[in-house]
C-alpha cells in the first residue's frame, strides 16, 4: 500500500485530535486555511477547511485548497474527503469582501484561483466526498456538487442563492448542480435562489445521504472512497472523465472570457450595491446575536 508522505496541514485549536494513530499531518507554514491529514491506513485524504468565523473562500483558501487537491492526486491517494472545522459552516461560498470594492489585481487572482481549484476539483483523477457539517450556499454549494458524493448533516442549508445577493451563478455552478438534481428542480431553485433544507436537498437528489454527526458523514465518505476498491483508478478516472470532460474543456478554453463576464458584473454599481446591502444585513445579523 502506498504510505503517503507529503501532506499539508495547519495545527489549530478548534479541530478535536484525531485519535486515529494512523493519521499523518505534517504542518507546513505557508497552510493557514486547511488541515491536509492522508490516512495511512486507508490512503483516503481529509481536506479540512478552517477559516472561521464562515469559512468564506478568499484567495488564500481556494489557492491552498488547490494545492492540497494536487497533492492528493500526485500522491495517489485513494480518495478526498472535504469537510468543516466549524460546527455549523461547511463554508459560506465565496468571500463577498473579495468581490466588494474590490482591488483590480486581487480580484482577477481571486477569480483564477477560483476556476483553477473548482478545475482541480471537479476533474480531480481520485474519488471525491463531501462531508457536509453546516450550511452550504453558493460557493459552499459549488463544492459539494463537484464532488461524487455528499453527505450532510440535519438542519443546515444547501444551495445556488445567487439571484438573492443580486449576482449571477455562473454556467459552471450551473452544469455541476445539474449533475445531481432535475433540470426543472434546477432552473427554479436557481432562478429563486433557494436554499434547500437538509431534508429538502436530500429529498431531491442534492445531497446522497443525511447523517447526525460529522464522524458518522466522514464514515459514509469513507465507505462512498471505499466501495471503488475492487475497480481499476485508471479505467476509474477515465470514465469519470468522460462524465466531465465537456465543462472542464468549456471553461479552460472560456477562462478568460469567464474572467471579463466576472468582472464586468461584479463592477456594474448596481451589482456593488445589492452587494454592499447584502454585506450590511450579514454584519446587523451577526450583531444581534
Ligand atoms: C450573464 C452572466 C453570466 C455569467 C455570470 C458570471 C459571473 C457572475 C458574477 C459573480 C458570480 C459570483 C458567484 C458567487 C458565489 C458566492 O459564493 S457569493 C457568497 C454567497 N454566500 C452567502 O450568501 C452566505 C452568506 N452568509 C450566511 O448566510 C451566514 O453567514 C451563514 C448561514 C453561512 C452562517 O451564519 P452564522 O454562523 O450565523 O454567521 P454570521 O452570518 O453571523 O457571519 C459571521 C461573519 O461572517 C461574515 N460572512 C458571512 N458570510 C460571508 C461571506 N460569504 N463573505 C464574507 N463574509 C461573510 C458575516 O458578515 C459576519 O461578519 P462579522 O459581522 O462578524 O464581521
Amino acid at each position: 500500500m502506498n504510505i503517503i508522505r507529503t501532506v499539508r496541514s495547519v495545527a489549530f485549536s478548534s479541530i478535536p485530535n484525531r485519535t486515529l494513530s494512523t493519521t499523518r499531518s505534517l504542518s507546513t507554514p505557508s497552510a493557514q486555511y486547511t488541515a491536509f491529514e492522508v490516512n495511512d491506513k486507508t490512503g483516503i485524504a481529509t481536506l479540512t477547511l478552517n477559516r472561521p468565523p464562515v469559512n468564506s473562500l478568499n484567495l488564500e483558501l481556494l489557492t491552498e485548497m488547490r494545492n492540497c487537491l494536487k497533492d492528493a492526486e500526485t500522491n495517489k491517494c485513494k480518495g478526498l474527503i472535504i469537510t468543516s472545522s466549524s460546527n455549523s459552516v461547511f463554508t459560506a461560498g465565496l468571500d463577498l469582501l473579495e468581490m466588494y470594492q474590490p482591488q483590480d489585481e486581487r480580484v482577477k487572482s481571486f477569480w483564477t484561483a477560483l476556476q483553477s481549484m473548482w478545475m482541480e476539483l471537479y476533474g480531480s483523477k481520485i474519488p471525491t466526498a463531501a462531508a457536509i457539517n453546516g450550511h452550504a450556499p453558493a460557493g459552499g454549494c459549488l463544492i459539494a456538487t463537484a464532488c461524487e458524493y455528499r453527505v450532510m448533516l440535519p438542519n443546515f442549508t444547501i444551495g445556488l442563492n445567487e439571484t438573492l445577493i443580486g449576482i449571477v451563478a455562473p454556467k459552471w455552478f450551473v452544469s455541476a448542480f445539474l449533475n445531481v438534481v432535475p433540470r426543472r428542480v434546477a432552473e427554479q431553485a436557481i432562478t429563486q435562489g433557494k436554499l434547500f433544507t437538509t431534508a429538502e436537498a436530500h429529498n431531491v437528489g442534492l445531497v446522497d445521504d443525511v447523517v447526525n454527526t460529522k464522524e458518522e458523514a466522514i464514515a459514509k465518505c469513507e465507505q462512498f472512497i471505499g466501495s471503488f476498491k475492487n475497480v481499476n483508478p485508471y479505467a476509474r478516472a477515465l470514465t469519470k472523465q468522460q462524465f466531465r470532460i465537456k465543462e472542464l474543456q468549456e471553461l479552460e478554453q472560456q477562462r478568460e472570457k469567464d474572467l471579463q463576464i466576472f468582472l464586468g458584473l461584479i463592477m456594474q454599481p448596481s451589482v456593488q450595491k445589492a452587494m454592499g446591502i447584502y454585506l450590511e444585513g450579514l454584519k446587523k445579523k451577526s450583531k444581534k446575536q
